[in-house]
């Protein structure tokens, strides 16, 4: 008999829900990078373990929202751990029971109510061994968790007994994703989230989340190569020239190391083309909404 079902990663932005969904699934479907709240979309990856199939969510960081698209973000989080089989609570070892932390732990009954929740302190290398104790008491004073694990994200360790509990928890059926797929997002849009990452990555503190890119036209050629144009999606127009850089230099860069990581993902060349557009509303138009696989009714004041 086979299991499947799903686990919904909660918790603080940077708690490193990406890191571990990247490690279980065991290739790069979702965006990490060293910026807090990076993941808008519920992209989900597929684990096998056994005869098990274990779908992750990565939900967006659970924070306070303010704005529509942080409103948005933050109903899609809850959204995925109110679906899932197991909720999963990433907490960061060196930073431990924050507010942050105890907001989260305090909607828990409300919003997965019934649910098996688990905890896992992650970034265990980053402390002393000595303190994971007193941690995982305190934690577990706070929430009563059916099960604590101490693990390294980035490192893998303790990755493997988790990924074997959850294997175990998940319900009798069958696979709910053929064997061979990693993940239910389409290339067009794994290619928008490379270059996005990779502007991110450049441009820090320059310009948050105020753009979005979009896979406009996939093209597969007869030599085996593929032409992708993208449109990068700026809010206001001054954003333009820091996108575009001196003389173009700075989406230069960022095309050069999308293509690259595109190219090896795929395993062939890759011809990519960025434009940049200036698009005011698009924070508020619905459409981005629904190509982010956020809702943008969920966003509403
Ligand atoms: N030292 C250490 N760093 C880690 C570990 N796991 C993740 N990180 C780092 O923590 C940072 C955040 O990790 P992400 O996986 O992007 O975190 P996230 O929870 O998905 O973040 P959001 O998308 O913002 O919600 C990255 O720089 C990771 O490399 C770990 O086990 N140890």
């Amino acid at each position: 008999m086979t299991r499947a079902g799903f686990v919904a990663l909660i918790g603080e932005p940077n708690a490193g829900k990406s890191t571990l969904l990247n490690r279980m699934v065991g290739a790069k479907v979702s965006i990490v990078t060293h910026k807090v709240q990076t993941t808008r979309a519920r992209i989900r990856g597929v684990a096998m373990h056994g005869d098990a199939q274990v779908v992750f969510v990565d939900t967006p960081g659970l924070f306070r929202p303010r704005r529509r698209l942080d409103r948005a973000m933050v109903a899609a989080a809850w959204g995925g751990a109110a679906d899932a089989d197991v909720v999963l609570l990433l907490v960061e070892a060196h930073r431990g029971l924050t507010d942050g932390v105890k907001e989260i732990l305090s909607a828990l009954d409300e919003r997965v109510a019934g649910r098996p929740v688990a905890l896992a302190i992650n970034k265990i290398d980053k402390v002393k061994a000595e303190s994971l104790l007193a941690l995982t008491s305190e934690l577990n004073e706070a929430h009563a968790f059916e099960k604590t694990f101490m693990i390294s994200a980035e490192r893998g360790y303790g990755t493997e007994d988790l990924m074997e509990w959850l294997a175990a928890k998940m319900p009798e059926g069958p696979f709910l994703y053929p064997e061979d797929q990693l993940a239910d997002l389409p290339l067009r849009m794994i290619a928008a989230e490379m270059t996005r990452e990779k502007l991110t990555l450049r441009l820090h503190q320059e310009l948050p989340y105020e753009l979005t890119v979009e896979t406009e036209s996939w093209e597969e050629r007869k030599d085996g190569s593929a032409r992708v144009d993208q449109i990068v999606y700026v809010a206001r127009d001054g954003h333009k020239g820091i996108v575009l850089g001196g003389g173009g230099e700075t989406i230069k860069a960022v095309s050069k190391a999308a293509r690259e990581e595109l190219q090896e993902f795929l395993g062939r060349k890759v011809h990519l083309f960025l434009t940049v557009k200036v698009r005011p509303n698009w924070l508020d138009e619905a459409e981005r909404y629904s190509e982010m696989g956020l809702d943008f009714k969920d966003g509403g004041a």
